[in-house]
């Protein structure tokens, strides 16, 4: 099976310095086949992007064009929108969904930053979805999107292609814009009830961790997760070459860990963590572990 492992970049409210340059630079290269990449951005940058992945052909597609070009498939790069007004669509100001769909294909739903006291996270991703976008949902754990997939109509309006494209990231609002990310012990849990709630419905989602993350600190995250979210590190110098390295990581460790048996010296992985009944105290600690082998992991990733 061809696994590929999501990053996700927020750049939230910031226009990132350079981007232009750095993207013309990594869609020229690109040559990385196990990430896909998804920059969400502020709204006034859309247009721009769109501009720079046409020069490269790597248009953006939306999910009608992908019906009459298979090509659109084999995008790995995607651009997405950071929100979406679902009520009062039409008040001025407001961005709604349908003015989004030539302009990219995803849109971040239930980001805590851009929640109010009455938004319905079914709603809105309803409304992402009939306008033939990608909602990319963000929960605080997995009771929230128990509530949403068990939303009827929500399960309704997806299209067996959306069904398969659903992203959750797991982002608890006390780790965004922190120094630490969480830690994976308290993720564990949720990652585990996420993947289940995905499984049991057969769906092929992907489960992503967000929240303060760097490149120093996601390793034991990339490790566990499909994919990661950055914010504010989506911004930094060192973002385009981060990718690089988690491509290269994964060609070397990650997935030939998903046979690895388990000793004390080895980390508990993803599957061994979904192959358990319950979560035990040992898995505990071996989460802390994946923490401190990092060290472990740099030195595969550099070989
Ligand atoms: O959007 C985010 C990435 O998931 C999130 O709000 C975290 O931001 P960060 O703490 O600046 O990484």
């Amino acid at each position: 099976m061809h696994l590929v492992f999501f990053v996700i970049s927020n750049w939230k409210g910031f226009l990132r310095p350079n981007f232009e340059q750095d993207l013309n630079v990594f869609l020229k290269q690109n040559k990385i086949d196990n990430i896909t990449n998804i920059f969400a951005v502020p709204f006034v940058s859309l247009n721009m992007l769109n501009e720079v992945f046409s020069y490269h052909k790597k248009s953006i597609y939306t999910y009608s064009e992908q019906k009459n070009n298979p090509t659109a498939e084999d995008s790995n790069i995607f651009l997405s929108a950071q929100n979406s007004n679902y009520v009062g669509k039409n008040s001025t100001g407001n961005i709604s969904s349908s003015m989004l769909k030539d302009l990219c294909t995803h849109i971040l739903c239930g980001h805590s930053e851009t929640r109010s006291e009455k938004y319905s996270l079914s709603e809105h991703a309803i409304d992402i979805i009939t306008n033939n976008l990608i909602p990319i949902i963000f929960v605080e754990n997995h009771l929230e999107l128990y509530k949403l997939i068990e939303n009827k109509s929500f399960i309704k309006s997806l299209s067996d292609k959306q069904i398969n494209k659903l992203t959750v990231i797991l982002e608890p609002k006390h780790y965004i814009g922190k120094a630490s990310a969480a830690p994976i012990h308290e993720l564990e849990e949720d990652f585990k009830q996420i993947k289940n709630l995905l499984k049991e419905r057969n769906i092929e989602g992907k489960v992503c961790y967000g929240g303060s993350l760097n490149k120093e600190n996601i390793w034991p995250y990339v490790d566990l997760f499909d994919g990661i979210c950055f914010g504010r590190f989506s911004l930094s110098t060192d973002f385009f070459p981060t990718i690089y390295e988690i491509s290269s990581y994964l060609k070397n460790n990650k997935y030939q860990n998903s046979n690895k048996s388990l000793d004390s010296n080895t980390y508990k992985n993803k599957q061994d963590l979904l192959n358990d009944n319950s979560l035990t105290k040992e898995n505990h600690n071996t989460a802390k572990n994946l923490t401190n082998n990092k060290s472990q992991n740099t030195e595969a990733r550099d070989k």
